[in-house]
């Protein structure tokens, strides 16, 4: 069977939906430039995104893989997690290679971005879907004259049965800025992360693989270029503020987001920078 990859609307939004010779899915929507949906070949989802996300072209799709850039949540004076996770952006390649299948998303400044930051950059987002693992790269030029300076981040919300009988595993011994506790720097002694209470923490230098262990099934999360790994879950209270989220479904999801925030990328003219984030089932 070849993989289909075909353009369709959701919620009244354009999104791609890819099924792979191997029957792996995903759905990635052009608003965002965001995966929403991706289920590995005889598996079951591995993304979490709400039944109250809102699909009105303006605001940001909660859940999936929002793109954060030029700005990582607050750190800086752009709207929070910055310009892209919010505008349309456009499909510039799709192919199938050896069953998988390839898309580059794309945008680029324009008035608008220049109106709150003067820069000009153009992002591809590369999203592979293979029978057991999704790769997501951005990809960052510099396309003026002036050096420019960014965070970013891949804010990818995974699902989990439960989140207060997930494990993740892999962040031992690394430091991290806890934004739960007034950003105070820390150490983590654990050998597994569990969670039982809001957490929102910027782990750092961050070199080898993490594993979530969701009740019998396991992912492994890798990144490339990334530095940091962010660790959030709104907790109850938390998810109970937010209006796009089910007040209970903070126990079904946890974001563990690729990032560089700690040391933000600095671009001359024409520089390039990427990063990866890429997720694979079946390695524990
Ligand atoms: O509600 P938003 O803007 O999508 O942000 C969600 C969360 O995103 C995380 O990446 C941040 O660390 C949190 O501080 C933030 O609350």
């Amino acid at each position: 069977m070849k993989s289909t990859i075909s353009t369709e609307t959701l919620h009244g939004q354009p999104v791609i939906q890819v099924r792979t010779a191997e029957g792996a899915e995903a759905t990635v929507s052009l608003f965002g430039g965001q995966v929403l949906h991706w289920q590995p070949a005889g598996g079951r989802p591995w993304l979490y995104l709400s039944d109250q996300a809102v699909f009105d072209a303006r605001g940001a799709i909660r859940g999936g893989t929002p793109v954060c850039f030029p700005q990582f949540a607050a750190h800086g004076p752009l709207p929070r997690h910055g310009l892209v996770r919010t505008r349309l952006w456009r499909l510039i390649h799709q192919r199938e290679v050896d069953g998988q299948v390839m898309l580059t998303l794309g945008i680029d400044s324009d008035d608008t971005s220049l109106s709150v930051w003067p820069y000009l950059f153009s992002l591809e987002l590369t999203v592979n879907i293979g029978g057991n693992r999704l790769d997501m790269e951005l990809e960052v030029t510099n396309t003026g004259a002036d050096a420019l300076e960014f965070t970013a981040a891949l804010h990818t919300y995974l699902r989990v049965s439960e989140v207060e009988l997930a494990e993740l595993h892999g962040l031992k011994g690394l430091h991290y800025t806890d934004h739960c506790d007034g950003g105070a720097r820390k150490t983590d002694p654990m050998p597994m992360l569990q969670i039982d209470d809001p957490i929102d923490r910027i782990y750092h230098d961050v070199r080898r693989p993490m594993v979530l262990d969701d009740g019998g099934r396991a992912l492994q999360i890798d990144q490339e270029n990334f530095t940091d790994v962010v660790v959030w879950n709104p907790w109850e209270a938390g998810a109970a503020a937010l209006a796009d989220m089910p007040d209970k479904d903070f126990r079904r999801m946890l974001c563990v987001e690729a990032a560089a925030v700690k040391t933000p990328i600095a671009l001359n003219a024409d520089a390039q920078w990427w990063g990866r984030q890429s997720l694979l089932v079946g390695a524990n």
